[in-house]
C-alpha cells in the first residue's frame, strides 16, 4: 500500500497542511513539506491525536482560513465575502493550491466565460509545480521586455504586470516583475513579488530605472509565510540627487519579518532609501552607495499620475477595497481595462512579436563636461550624430552636429540609449601652469629690485640710464661690453639693480605700463627746468595703478635755470609730497649730463628697495615676463625675459604667452651665455617656436605636453581673435561705410623690427582716431613686410606700414600689381604725421574706379584715316562710350585712356553689353592686336564726409 503523504492525510483529517506540518514537527515527525511521505505508524499517530476531528464533519471552512493563522497584514474588511471564492475546492484533488490568493484577479476570470485552462495550469494543475522559478522567470522577462510601454513617457513610469504565480508550495515566488524604466520625472515602479508559503515569501520586484530627479522604486516583497517573509524588491537605479527607493520588505511572521528591499543607488546627496521590514525584525535595506538623507521628496504638480510613492503603501486589501467600494481600481482604471492590459491569453498562443531590445544600461558612465557639441556626444556615445540629432528633435530641440548641448541634455539623450552619464569638471590647463605655488619662507632669498625709469619726453630718462650704466661699466664693472636687451643689472656697494630700459616717447605709455607691472621702484624723471609735463602726470598715474613706491629724479640740475622747488611744488599737486616738504617721497636731484648725485640715487633705491624686503625663491621653475621680442634673422625668435621668481636653466620647457620652446641658450646683458639665469635677472632666451609680445608671461613648466596643449588653446584663441577683427575690416563693409556717410576706418597693417615699437605704433596711432575716422591695426608683426601682409593689405583695402623693416622682393611685385601703398618709417613722429596726413586725405573727394566691363579683340583692320579698328566681343560687363580703358596684353597694362568710337555694325553705339560684338577705336592709339583684353573702367567720386 502507498505511503500516505502529508496532504493526503491533512485533507483527510481535514486540517490545513501546515497545521499538520506543526503538528508532525511537535511530535519529532521531521517532514519536509505537504509532498512528504509519511509512515503508517505515523499516520496512525496522527490519526489518533485528531481522533475525534475524524469522527467530526469539517464544519465551517471559514475555520481553514482563520485570519488570525495568516498574514497579519492580509486582514482587511469584506474578507468573508471573499473568500466565498476561495474556499479550497475539493473536486481538484491533493496537490492543489488550497486557497487563492486574497486579491480580486480571480472575479476578472468570472466575468467571461472562464475557460479553466486560462488559468494557469500549474495553479490548477494535479501536481505542486516543482519549480516554480521557471514559471515565474518568463512572466518576470515579459515585464523586462515592455520597458517601452507607452506608460514610460508618463510619469509614474511603468509598472510591469503582476505576477500571477501566486505562491505555491512549498516556496512562493520568488521574484516580482521588473520596474519599467521611467521617464522624468519618476523611475519606474517594481514589481509586486509573488506571494509565497512556508518556507519562504517572494521576492520584490527591482525596481524601475529613474530619471532625474527620482530613482525608481522598488517591488513590494512577496508576501511571506513563516518563518519568512518575502524580501523586498531591489531599489531603482536613481540619478542626482536621489536614489531610488529600495522595495518594500515581504510581511513575514515571527520569528522574521520581511527583508527590506536594497536601497537604489542613487547620487549625492542622497542615496536611495533601504526597503521596510515587519516587526519584529526590521527591513535590513542598505542606503544608497552615497548620500543619507533617505527622504524622497514630492513630485511635481504638473504630473497628474498616480503617486507612485504610494503604490508600494496599498496592501491588497486596500486595492480590493477600493475595487469593491466603487467598482474601480485604485489608480481609477475599470477592471476591464485593467485586465485587459495585463492579460492577453491570446498572445500567449501567438508567437510573441519581437520585443523591443531592453535598454541595458552601461556600467561605466561616459564623462561629458558641462557642454558638448553634438557631434562629441554621438562619438562619446559610440552612435552617429544623426542617431543623436534625431533623439534632440524627440526632446523638441532642433539640433547642428557643430551646436552644444549642456550636460542635462546630453545626459536625457545618452539616457535614451541606455548610457550613463557623469560630469566631467573640464581640467583648465591654462589655470595648472599659471597657478603660483606657495612659495616656502625658509627658500626665499633677498632678490634685486627692478627698477623702471619714466617721465615726460626729453626730461633725460635714457641720458640718465646710460649715465647709470656708463658709471657702473666704467667702475670697472665685470662683463665688458654692455648690449642692449632692454633691460640690464648694476651693482651697486655689492648689491645688484635691474633696469628695465623702456623708450621714453608717449607713444610707449603701453610698454611703460608694463613696466610698472614688473617693477618694483619707479624713478620719475622730472627735468629741473621743465617742471612737471603731462607725461610726468601719466607716469605717476601709472605707477600709483601698478601700487609701485616712486622716486623722484630731479634731472639737469646742472642747468642754470633749474628749479627744482617749483618742481617739488608742482609734484604735490599730484599727491607726491617730498620729504624736505614733510612727505614721503624721496626726491634727489641729479645731473645725468654732469654725472651728478647718481650714486645717491642708488643708494635710495638699494633703501626702499631693503624697507619693501622683496624676496624671492630660487628653488623653483622660473616665471618671468618678456620685456621685448623679435625675430632674429641667425638665432630665430629671441626674447628678453626678466625672470621673476624661480631660476631659468637650459633646458626647460617654457611656455611664453601663445609660444612654447625649450631653453637653448641664455646671454645676459654683459652678452655672455649663462646656464641659468636667478630671480629679477634679464636674459635673452634662445629656442622658442615663435616671437612672443612684450608683456607675456613666461612659465617654465616640466610637462612637456601640458606646456604644448597651453599653447596650441593660446594660438588657436588668438587666431579666432584675429578672425573676428579681419571680419570686421572687410572690403564689403569699409564700402558700406563710406557708401552710408556712416563711420569710415582706416585700416592699418604695421610691420616692425620688434614688438615694443607695433605696441607703441598701435598706441599713437590708436589716438588719432576721432568720432568720424577711426584707426584700426588689422594686423601687425615682427620682420619684414611679406606677400601675406600686401594681400591682406589689399583684401581689406588697407595701408601698410613699415617700422625699421623692408619689403621682401615679392611683397614689393604684388604691391604694385595690388596698387598698395607701403609706407618705410624710421622715425615714429614721421609715422603719425604720415597717417594723420592719410586721415586728412580721406576728407578730400575720393575717386574710385569701377571695372565695368571686359572686350575680348578678335580681330583688327587697318583704315588709313581711322587708323586700327579693333573688332571685339564683350566677356564680361558692357563697354560705354565714355569709359575710360586700359589695353592689357599678357596681364600687364599697355596702354591707358580713352575710346575714340565705339559701333555696333555701322551705327555708332553708346554702350554695348556683354555677348555682343562691336567695333571700337582708341584715342591717339593704334597698336590694338589680337587677343589684347580692353578693360572699360568709369571712376565714381566719394564726397568728402569730414568737415
Ligand atoms: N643739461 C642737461 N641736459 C640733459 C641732461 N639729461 C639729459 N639731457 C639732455 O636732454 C635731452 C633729452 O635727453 P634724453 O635722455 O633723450 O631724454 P628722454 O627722456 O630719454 O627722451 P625720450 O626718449 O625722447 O623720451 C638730450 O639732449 C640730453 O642731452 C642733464 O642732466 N643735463
Amino acid at each position: 500500500m502507498a505511503k500516505k503523504r502529508v496532504h493526503e492525510l491533512a485533507k483527510e483529517l481535514n486540517i490545513d497542511n501546515k497545521e499538520l506540518i506543526n503538528k508532525l514537527t511537535e511530535m519529532g515527525i521531521t517532514v519536509k513539506s505537504h509532498m512528504s511521505a509519511l509512515e503508517d505508524k505515523d499516520v496512525q499517530n496522527i490519526q489518533k491525536t485528531y481522533g475525534k476531528k475524524i469522527s467530526q464533519p469539517a464544519v465551517e471552512p471559514v475555520e481553514v482560513d482563520k485570519p488570525n493563522e495568516r498574514g497579519r497584514g492580509q486582514v482587511m474588511e469584506g474578507k468573508k465575502e471573499k473568500d466565498q471564492f476561495f474556499r479550497p475546492d475539493s473536486t481538484k484533488g491533493p496537490g492543489l493550491v488550497d486557497r487563492v490568493p486574497n486579491r480580486p484577479p480571480d472575479r476578472r476570470y468570472e466575468d467571461k466565460a472562464k475557460p479553466p485552462q486560462r488559468f494557469p495550469q500549474e495553479a490548477r494543475g494535479s501536481k505542486p509545480a516543482p519549480i516554480n522559478k521557471e514559471t515565474a522567470t518568463p512572466i518576470n522577462n515579459e515585464a523586462a521586455e515592455q520597458p517601452t510601454n507607452v506608460q514610460n513617457r508618463q510619469g509614474g513610469g511603468n509598472r510591469p504586470p503582476r505576477n500571477n504565480n501566486q505562491g505555491r508550495p512549498p516556496y512562493g515566488d520568488r521574484q516580482g516583475g521588473q520596474g519599467g524604466q521611467g521617464r522624468p520625472p519618476y523611475g519606474g515602479q517594481g514589481g509586486q513579488g509573488g506571494q509565497g508559503r512556508p518556507p519562504y515569501g517572494g521576492q520584490g520586484g527591482q525596481g524601475g530605472q529613474g530619471r532625474p530627479p527620482y530613482g525608481g522604486q522598488g517591488g513590494q516583497g512577496g508576501q511571506g509565510r513563516p518563518p519568512y517573509g518575502g524580501q523586498g524588491g531591489q531599489g531603482g537605479q536613481g540619478r542626482p540627487p536621489y536614489g531610488g527607493q529600495g522595495g518594500q520588505g515581504g510581511q513575514g511572521r515571527p520569528p522574521y519579518g520581511g527583508q527590506g528591499g536594497q536601497g537604489g543607488q542613487g547620487r549625492p546627496p542622497y542615496g536611495g532609501q533601504g526597503g521596510q521590514g515587519r516587526p519584529p525584525q526590521g527591513g535590513r535595506g542598505p542606503g544608497g552607495p552615497r548620500g543619507s538623507a533617505p527622504v524622497i521628496p514630492k513630485p511635481p504638480e504638473q504630473v497628474a499620475q498616480p503617486k507612485p510613492t504610494k503604490a508600494p503603501d496599498k496592501t491588497k486589501g486596500d486595492r480590493r477595497k477600493s475595487y469593491e467600494k466603487d467598482g474601480k481600481w485604485a489608480d481609477g482604471q475599470t477592471e476591464k481595462t485593467k485586465f485587459n492590459k495585463h492579460r492577453q491569453p491570446k498572445n500567449r498562443r501567438r508567437p510573441e512579436p519581437p520585443a523591443p531590445a531592453p535598454v541595458v544600461m552601461d556600467k561605466r558612465p561616459v564623462p561629458i563636461g558641462e557642454t558638448v557639441t553634438v557631434q562629441e556626444l554621438a562619438e562619446k556615445l559610440k552612435k552617429t550624430a544623426a542617431e543623436v540629432i534625431k533623439k534632440l528633435l524627440g526632446l523638441g530641440t532642433l539640433a547642428t552636429i557643430n551646436q552644444e548641448v549642456d550636460y542635462d541634455t546630453a545626459t536625457l539623450i545618452a539616457g535614451e540609449f541606455g548610457i550613463e552619464t557623469e560630469l566631467k569638471v573640464a581640467v583648465d590647463k591654462e589655470a595648472i601652469i599659471m597657478a603660483e605655488p606657495e612659495d616656502d619662507l625658509d627658500q626665499m632669498i633677498t632678490r634685486p629690485p627692478v627698477v623702471t625709469i619714466m617721465g615726460h619726453v626729453d626730461h633725460g630718462k635714457t641720458s640718465l640710464l646710460d649715465a647709470i650704466r656708463e658709471a657702473n661699466v666704467t667702475a670697472g664693472e665685470a662683463g665688458g661690453i654692455t648690449q642692449h636687451i632692454g633691460a640690464y643689472q648694476i651693482e651697486h656697494n655689492g648689491k645688484k639693480i635691474t633696469f628695465v630700459d623702456t623708450p621714453g616717447h608717449a607713444a610707449f605709455t603701453a610698454m611703460r605700463a608694463r613696466g610698472a607691472q614688473i617693477t618694483d621702484i619707479a624713478i620719475l624723471v622730472v627735468a629741473a627746468d621743465d617742471g612737471v609735463m603731462p607725461q610726468t602726470v601719466e607716469a605717476i598715474n601709472h605707477a600709483k595703478a601698478a601700487n609701485v613706491p616712486i622716486i623722484v629724479a630731479i634731472n639737469k640740475m646742472d642747468k642754470p635755470a633749474a628749479n627744482p622747488d617749483k618742481v617739488k611744488q608742482e609734484l604735490t599737486q599730484h599727491e607726491l609730497v617730498v620729504e624736505d616738504w614733510g612727505g614721503d617721497v624721496i626726491a634727489v636731484p641729479v645731473s645725468a649730463k654732469a654725472r651728478i648725485g647718481l650714486e645717491n640715487l642708488l643708494e635710495m633705491i638699494l633703501l626702499v628697495a631693503e624697507v619693501h624686503e622683496l624676496k624671492a625663491n630660487p628653488d623653483r621653475p622660473a616665471r618671468g615676463t618678456v620685456v621685448e621680442a623679435e625675430l632674429d634673422k641667425g638665432r630665430g625668435p629671441v626674447a628678453t625675459v626678466l625672470v621673476q621668481n624661480g631660476t631659468l636653466h637650459i633646458g626647460d620647457t617654457i611656455v611664453v604667452g601663445h609660444v612654447m620652446g625649450r631653453v637653448r641658450a641664455m646671454i645676459d646683458d654683459k652678452g655672455r651665455r649663462v646656464k641659468k639665469a636667478l630671480p629679477c635677472t634679464p636674459v635673452e632666451i634662445l629656442g622658442l617656436s615663435d616671437v612672443p609680445e612684450a608683456g607675456d608671461i613666461l612659465v617654465a613648466v616640466e610637462d612637456e605636453k601640458l606646456a604644448r596643449d597651453v599653447a596650441e588653446k593660446r594660438q588657436q584663441r588668438k587666431k579666432e581673435e584675429a578672425l573676428k577683427s579681419n571680419n570686421k575690416i572687410s572690403l564689403d563693409d569699409l564700402f558700406k561705410h563710406i557708401q552710408e556717410g556712416q563711420i569710415k576706418e582706416l585700416p592699418i597693417i604695421v610691420k616692425a623690427d620688434v614688438q615694443g615699437s607695433i605696441e607703441a605704433l598701435g598706441q599713437a596711432l590708436e589716438k588719432l582716431s576721432n568720432d568720424e575716422v577711426k584707426v584700426n591695426m588689422i594686423h601687425s608683426g615682427v620682420g619684414a613686410i611679406n606677400e601675406t601682409d600686401v594681400m591682406l593689405a589689399s583684401a581689406s583695402n588697407a595701408i601698410v606700414i613699415g617700422f625699421n623693416v623692408r619689403p621682401d622682393n615679392n611683397a614689393r611685385k604684388i604691391a604694385e600689381t595690388e596698387n598698395i601703398d607701403i609706407n618705410l618709417y624710421r622715425v615714429i613722429y614721421e609715422v603719425i604725421d604720415d597717417v594723420k596726413k592719410a586721415m586728412s586725405g580721406l576728407l578730400d573727394p575720393e575717386f574710385k574706379e569701377v571695372i565695368i566691363g571686359h572686350v575680348e579683340v578678335r580681330k583688327t583692320f587697318k583704315a588709313s584715316k581711322i587708323g586700327t579698328i579693333a573688332g571685339g566681343y564683350i566677356t564680361e560687363g558692357k563697354i560705354t562710350r565714355d569709359a575710360g580703358i586700359r589695353v592689357i596684353r599678357d596681364g600687364i597694362v599697355v596702354h591707358e585712356g580713352k575710346l575714340d568710337s565705339l559701333k555696333r555694325f555701322k551705327d555708332d553705339a553708346k554702350e554695348v553689353a556683354q555677348g555682343y560684338e562691336c567695333g571700337i577705336t582708341l584715342e591717339r592709339y593704334n597698336d590694338v592686336q589680337e587677343g589684347d583684353i580692353i578693360e572699360a573702367y568709369i571712376v565714381e567720386t566719394i564726397k568728402r564726409e569730414l568737415k
